[in-house]
């Protein structure tokens, strides 16, 4: 276990995380009924999420990898892009997108709208935390493992300057 410092505050333990990705994945292991899917992992932050939950999830998978960039990152109005995009098609297939934390809601609205165009046979999204305080676009998170009200958190993928994201439980950063 690594030195915590004092402006961290647990949030959810290591083993609440775990006991609640068994719950998910016996979730969405009902929810798609036999068929296979594609579960797309949003880097860096879902890498953690991502790889526990595709481990607790009894179908046939096939993973891949997307990662999301802002013009002008730190603005407002920074429009998303792909730095990478899936390499695989996603028509007529069942698709998760796993991601680590839905905060305004813009990076799952635009990778949700621009899936969908793509025409899979179902698209959900698992969050890891569904954080409320911010929330600018309405996105609907279908499998979530925790509902958060506001607070800066960190661990478990999430970082702050690229920092913590190995920290097998989430805290909040504190003054
Ligand atoms: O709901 P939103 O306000 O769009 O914020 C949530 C997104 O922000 C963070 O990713 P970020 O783009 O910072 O990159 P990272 O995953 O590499 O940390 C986080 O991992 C989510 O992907
Ligand atoms: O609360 C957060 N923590 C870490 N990364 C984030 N990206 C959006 N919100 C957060
Ligand atoms: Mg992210």
């Amino acid at each position: 276990m690594k030195e915590l410092t004092p402006n961290m505050k647990v949030v959810v333990s290591a083993e609440e995380i775990q006991k609640r990705i068994d719950e998910l994945g016996a979730e969405i292991t009902e929810h798609f009924q036999g068929e296979p899917v594609t579960v797309v992992c949003v880097l860096k932050g879902g890498f953690l999420f991502f790889a526990d939950l595709v481990r607790s999830i009894k179908l046939d998978l096939e993973l891949d990898f997307v990662r999301l960039a802002s013009y002008g990152k730190g603005t407002e109005s920074g429009e998303l892009v792909f730095s990478k995009d899936l390499e695989t098609s996603i028509k007529g297939k069942n698709v998760l997108i796993v991601e680590d934390i839905v905060d305004t809601g813009h990076s799952m609205d635009f990778l949700l709208r621009t899936l969908d165009e793509r025409n899979p046979k179902r698209l959900a999204l698992a969050a890891l935390v569904d954080k409320h305080e911010r929330r600018e676009a309405d996105v609907k998170v279908d499998f979530y493992g925790f509902h958060l009200a506001e607070g800066f958190i960190i661990g478990y993928g999430m970082d702050f300057a690229e920092k913590y994201r190995e920290l097998d439980g989430i805290y909040e950063l504190v003054d």
